[in-house]
């Protein structure tokens, strides 16, 4: 692995985090965490509700204080650090992001299921025309193979998207899995590759240092792990990773370890465990954000979580079809699937 390049962080823990903390987000928690993350040097931190601009809704739950609040504070306090948002077309509209634009935006990650890139076209067009960085987020990349997910993200590139990410919604990719799209897109594209691990199998942090040596330029992760399912890769786990293998961060490792410590930990429902739920999310391929949607049918219906887990996986069932976890429960409640 080079020791000569580098690559760009962006710490998600104010948006992948969201869904952790079921949008409960405060302006004080913005401003204590991109606080510490601006100190320790990190330079993009990420914030939005978790799923995207727009996100509060029935559907997806409610936030407790506006996005574009958070997004105000977060701004406000950031010294160096670039502040970015993310976007689904179809959960936000565009008024929304030309709104975050104007309070200060600077990158704007346009995610889209990973067959459904050209649904991105016209907004990773307005993240350009709105003077921001446009980054296209393929999600849920294991579902289909690195040479589909290399026409996708050429896709994304043609629309001017500066970056394309192979994101691992569902933290189901094991390290070839992840290695081979990573590579395959960095070989066809023009632009830079960045990767979005979640910690469903224990790998997102070996698996962010495998892609970074097939040449990912830009790495996701959240400050303890903290975001959907059984979280994301730990940012300060990263940067003191890094630190030991002489790969450039630009991120201070003791500052990322206290900003962990004492801005992360105390707001953190709980620790970032893989348990058998969370576990099961990267064994069955499934989309990290419908685990607390699946816990709550489990309670609601008398059905084992890994259950409706397993058969969403078996669905294919993607992000934006959260009402069906609902439809899933019942049916196996009538079937007589296990009761936990
Ligand atoms: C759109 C919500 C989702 O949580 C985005 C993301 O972080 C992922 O797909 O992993
Ligand atoms: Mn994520």
């Amino acid at each position: 692995m080079s020791a000569e390049r580098a690559f760009r962080l962006t710490d998600s823990t104010l948006r992948d985090g969201s869904h952790a903390v079921r949008h409960q987000f405060t302006t004080d928690q913005v401003r204590t965490v991109v606080g510490a993350l601006d100190r320790a040097g990190v330079p993009v931190i990420e914030v939005t509700h978790g799923d995207g601009l727009g996100g509060s809704s029935f559907n997806y739950g409610f936030s407790h204080t506006s996005e574009m609040e958070l997004l105000r504070v977060a701004v406000d306090t950031a010294t160096s650090a670039r502040i970015a948002v993310l976007f689904v077309p179809g959960i936000g509209v565009k008024d929304d992001l030309r709104q975050a634009a104007d309070i200060g935006a600077k990158v704007a990650r346009i995610a889209t299921h990973c067959t459904e890139a050209d649904i991105a076209e016209q907004h990773i067009a307005l993240a350009k025309e709105s003077g921001m960085e446009a980054v296209g987020f393929l999600m849920m990349s294991h579902m289909i193979s690195p040479e589909d997910l290399v026409e996708q993200a050429k896709k994304m590139e043609s629309y001017g998207a500066d970056c394309v990410y192979v994101v691992d919604s569902a933290g189901a990719m094991t390290m070839d899995g992840f290695k081979a799209r990573v590579a395959a897109v960095k070989s066809a594209v023009d632009v830079q590759v960045g990767v979005h691990a979640h910690n469903n199998l224990s790998l997102a942090v070996a698996n962010s240092l495998a892609a970074f040596g097939e040449g990912a330029d830009q790495i996701d992760a959240c400050t303890t792990g903290l975001g959907a399912g059984a979280g994301n890769c730990p940012t300060e786990v990263l940067v003191a990773t890094c630190a030991k293998s002489g790969i450039e961060t630009g991120v201070d490792t003791f500052a990322m370890m206290d900003a962990a410590q004492d801005a992360v930990r105390p707001i953190q429902p709980e620790m970032g465990v893989i348990d058998r739920d969370g576990l099961m999310l990267g064994y069955a391929g499934v989309y990290g954000s419908f685990l607390l949607h699946a816990k709550r049918a489990s309670q609601r219906y008398g059905v084992d979580t890994r259950d409706i887990l397993l058969e969403l996986g078996r669905r294919g069932m993607v992000g934006g079809q959260e009402d069906m976890i609902i439809d899933v429960a019942l049916e196996l409640k009538r079937e007589g699937a296990r009761v936990r």
